[in-house]
């Protein structure tokens, strides 16, 4: 196998998404001095419905983030009952507002609201976690368009560390719309060989050792042990769970045991410190270029 070679007694190298995720960051604020010097300030607006403990993280780390890189961001806090309407409403406004460049909604929403309807309500145009059917549409036709953050961040940490992608089989355990298919749909334009497990399939750890790229997105934590690693596998974990200890302080951990992971693969993302900080990497750079798309880019 290709990576044999990474793996010796010292365990697995570390992808260390903080660092990736600052030089993406500092490229993306290059691109972005570049529209404020032609009079565009690019305008970033999140929506948070209720309180849901991973986009509450989410929330903390990108406004600082964002604001660094010369973003104008407002971050819009409605109750968990807020109406379907009212939140469509909001859509509607921001839709309209030739100062937003980007809109997030975050993601999942409280019990009782159509998320579904939501995301189709957003302009295409204007969808940074390229969640909306016309970008999912572009993203399976190998076309460009917003490309959901997460799954762009994986693929950039990838190429970024070196790792060859084409030609490798590839296990993404998950298939949510936000992470699991659209990752799963990078790695094969990029020509993996993919499998997709989900919540049905019988001995997804049998699965997984199969894998070269192994990416856990499951919401579940410390699922994957160190004996679903194939040697030399590289492990990308998307999961942010946060969990009790007993100090009441709780952490924060992968769907990963990283312990074990780190004992058999040749690359493993760690949490913190390895995927999250590439999504919000990714939504500023999906956020630059919805501006220069929008805001047309021959004006200067
Ligand atoms: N690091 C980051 O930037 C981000 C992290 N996240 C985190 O990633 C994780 C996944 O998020 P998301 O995709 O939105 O979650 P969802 O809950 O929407 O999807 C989870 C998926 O995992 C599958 N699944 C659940 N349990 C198992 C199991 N035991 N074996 C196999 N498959 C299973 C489900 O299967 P089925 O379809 O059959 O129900 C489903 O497809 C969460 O921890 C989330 O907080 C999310 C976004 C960004
Ligand atoms: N529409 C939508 N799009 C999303 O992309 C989306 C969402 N909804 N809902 C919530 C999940 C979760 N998510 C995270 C992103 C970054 C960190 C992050 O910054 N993590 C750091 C921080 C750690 C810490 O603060 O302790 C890390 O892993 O190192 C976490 C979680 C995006 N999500
Ligand atoms: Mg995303």
């Amino acid at each position: 196998m290709v990576t044999e070679h990474a793996m010796d007694t010292e365990g697995a190298r570390i992808i260390d998404g903080k660092s990736i995720a600052a030089a993406v960051r500092g490229e993306v604020a290059q691109r972005v001095a570049e529209l404020v010097a032609r009079g565009i300030q690019p305008g970033l607006d999140v929506v948070l419905v209720g309180d849901d403990p991973a986009s509450q993280v989410y929330v903390r780390n990108k406004d600082r983030a964002a604001t660094r890189a010369g973003f104008r961001v407002r971050t819009h806090r409605l109750s968990a009952v807020t109406s379907q309407a009212e939140l469509e409403a909001l859509v509607d406004r921001l839709n309209a507002d030739d100062e937003v460049d980007g809109i997030l909604v975050q993601l999942p929403l409280p019990r009782g609201l159509d998320s579904d309807a939501v995301v189709r309500r957003l302009d295409p145009a204007k969808d940074v976690d390229g969640l909306h059917p016309f970008n999912v549409a572009r993203l399976w036709m190998d076309r460009p368009g917003l490309v959901p953050c997460t799954p762009a961040g994986c693929i950039e940490m990838l190429d970024r560390s070196g790792i060859e992608i084409a030609g490798k089989r590839a296990v993404v355990l998950g298939r949510s719309l936000l992470v699991g298919k659209p990752i799963a749909a990078l790695l094969l334009a990029r020509n993996a060989t993919v499998t997709i497990c989900h919540s049905r399939t019988p001995d997804p750890a049998a699965v997984c050792r199969e894998a070269q790229i192994l990416v856990a997105a499951v919401g579940r934590p410390e699922l994957v042990r160190g004996d679903w690693i194939a040697p030399g596998a590289t492990v990308l974990d998307v999961g942010i769970n946060r969990v009790e200890t007993a100090d009441g302080a709780g952490r924060l951990v992968g769907d990963v045991h990283f312990e074990e992971a780190h004992a058999r693969a040749g690359w493993v993302t760690p949490v913190p410190g390895g995927v999250g900080p590439m999504t919000i990497a990714m939504l500023l750079s999906n956020t630059a270029t919805a501006a220069a798309n929008r805001r047309g880019r021959t004006s200067a």
